[in-house]
């Protein structure tokens, strides 16, 4: 695989493959030694799924518990912040394991801002929760009952709503069940709307009232075309029971619907997003939306970095606001298993172009030990080099940025592979004329649509050597069927993958619905239901409508 190079002179020696692959860095895996462990010092952490939104520390003496709660913060923070990712352990047992991460000193953790920046991690950077952990254990110790220890998760969930929270009462749960239809109004991509199921059977199973709402598309106004009706169908077979849907999302025939909804039922309240006042975030909106309720439960992972009414207003009315079961899942995996991933652990990233990935990769780049990088934005890194890339999709003034994130990545000792061969095409046309190029070989007035053969197996050799691989973005223009072979090679190697225990993360849009044609998508450890959270998830950004929800309490076990 080409090792990126700033120097032009280079560049036809980067292309020979055979001494490219040993030359990419110390850390890179060879096709001689399939499986290296690429941070010695730093054994992979503990990667449960439960783990990572639950930090669990464990202590068969009470005695230790004053201690502790400072401890289990900093526990908390290890399983979502990359600052706490490669801490040494010695042991395999997960309380050693667990206890090894508590010598990060307290004050690193307290004064660490980027814990913030996360919702998922804001808690444990909350001296406020601080505090409230230290009162709490100091309270459960003087209540003379052993403590084992304390498991808590950084966002309250609505599993931890008990049948006695929720019988009877009146809940407003936020999904993201913005699918696709067709011209006849038939969904054609219901994943949306299976993920959102189990939040509300367990609702529902609880003797809950459950007046669910989304958007559907961009609507200006009230638009027919992106009424939620025709989901009702799909939502009621699902879930089992008939669902009713209201012609509107607030008013007085929607509070006449709600006030007959029995314990168990289920309201669709219609699009959201047919008034503008939901995407401006206006609080009377929001409170109008909430006076329907009793709490608020966010399952909208798809929605959750929008700060809209129905995401972020309506938390301010209602108590408590709550994270729905998906909403949790997409957390785990896409700030746990990234922040604190199994070693070695790899990022695919493609996509058309660098301008809308740089976050993505400059993050990754501070967290992963081996980037492949594929799509149309290669050529501008090929040009960043100095090699030719006929018409192929370049961004002129990203060149430089290309070059800063080559040598970040060389700065960082982590191994950036661009494919060393490419398939060119000599017309932008699922018919085009294609042949397969090496990288540095792209003749004049063709253009590169793929990753080439070669690239293929030296992307599948780096993977075979991995324990995590989060991917998004694809190979190629993956629309023509000519130009999808890179993307679907990719697609299938992380299900194997994932038969043999990797934990493998497709990171939305493009790339799931690359693996759903593959028919793999079962395979995978997650594919995410959000497009643009996850992307802003992963460039570490704020999902509002995460911060807005409450903060969990840790609980005694
Ligand atoms: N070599 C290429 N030249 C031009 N376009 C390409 C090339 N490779 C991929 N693309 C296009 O890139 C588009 C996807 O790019 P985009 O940046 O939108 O990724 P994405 O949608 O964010 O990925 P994901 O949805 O998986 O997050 C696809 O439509 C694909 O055809
Ligand atoms: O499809 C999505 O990415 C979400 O439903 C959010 O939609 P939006 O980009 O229109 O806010």
């Amino acid at each position: 695989m080409l090792h990126t190079h700033s120097d032009p002179s280079k560049a036809s020696n980067i292309f020979n493959l055979s001494s490219t692959i040993r030359k990419i860095s110390t850390n890179t895996p060879s096709p001689q030694s399939p499986r290296p462990h690429i941070h010695s010092t730093s054994p992979p952490p503990p990667y449960l799924h439960r783990a990572l939104s639950r930090s669990l520390f464990l202590s068969t003496n009470p005695e230790e518990s004053e201690t502790d709660s400072k401890n289990y913060i900093q526990t908390m923070a290890s399983a979502a912040s990359p600052t706490f990712c490669s801490i040494p352990t010695t042991s395999s047992s997960s309380t050693t394991r667990t206890r090894s991460s508590l010598n990060v000193p307290t004050t690193r953790f307290l004064t660490h801002t980027s814990l913030r920046r996360l919702g998922f991690a804001g808690a444990a950077a909350e001296p406020l929760l601080t505090h409230h952990v230290a009162t709490q254990l100091r309270s459960l110790k003087s209540s003379g009952k052993p403590v084992r220890g304390v498991a808590s998760m950084a966002k309250k969930s609505v599993g931890d709503l008990t049948a006695s929270d929720l019988k009877g009462k009146k809940v407003f749960v936020r999904a993201d069940l913005n699918v696709p239809l067709d011209d006849s109004q038939n969904i054609t991509d219901d994943t949306r709307i299976r993920a959102a199921i189990p939040t509300i059977k367990h609702l529902i199973s609880n003797g809950a009232k459950v007046i669910l709402s989304s958007h559907l598309g961009r609507p200006k106004g009230v638009t027919p075309k992106f009424s939620l009706a025709p989901l009702v169908p799909r939502l009621s077979e699902l879930l089992g029971i008939q669902v009713v849907k209201a012609d509107d999302c607030i008013g007085p025939e929607v509070e006449k619907l709600v006030a007959s909804l029995p314990e168990g039922g289920v309201l669709l309240l219609e699009n959201v997003r047919f008034y503008k006042e939901e995407e401006k975030n206006e609080p009377e909106f929001a409170k109008k939306l909430a006076s329907l309720a009793d709490l608020y439960v966010n399952d909208a992972f798809g929605t959750a970095h929008r700060a809209h009414a129905s995401t972020e207003g309506v938390t301010k009315f209602l108590k408590p606001s709550v994270a729905g079961f998906l909403l949790q899942k997409e957390l785990d995996y896409l700030v746990g298993a990234v922040s604190n991933p199994k070693r070695p652990f790899a990022a695919i990233v493609g996509g058309s172009k660098v301008s809308s990935k740089i976050g993505v990769i400059e993050s990754l780049l501070e967290k992963c030990d081996i980037l492949l990088l594929g799509g149309g934005m290669i050529f501008t890194f090929y040009k960043a080099q100095g090699i030719s890339v006929g018409s192929s999709l370049v961004e002129e003034d990203k060149l430089d940025l290309a070059t800063t994130l080559l040598e970040k990545a060389k700065a960082k000792g982590v191994s950036l592979l661009l494919p060393t061969d490419v398939i060119v095409a000599d017309k932008f046309a699922p018919d085009a004329d294609s042949k397969v190029v090496p990288a540095s070989g792209i003749p004049d007035g063709w253009m590169g649509l793929d990753i080439g053969p070669e690239s293929v197996k030296i992307f599948n050799n780096a993977l075979e050597t991995t324990k995590t691989v989060i991917w998004n973005g694809p190979m190629g223009v993956f629309e023509f069927e000519k130009f999808a072979v890179g993307t679907e090679s990719v697609a299938k190697k992380l299900a194997e993958l994932s038969g043999k225990g990797v934990t493998t993360i497709i990171g939305g849009g493009d790339s799931v619905a690359a693996v759903e044609k593959v028919g793999v998508a079962g395979v995978m450890s997650h594919i995410s239901t959000g497009g643009g959270a996850s992307l802003e998830l992963l460039e570490g950004k704020e999902l509002p409508g995460v911060l807005a929800l409450d903060e969990a309490i840790p609980v005694p076990v």
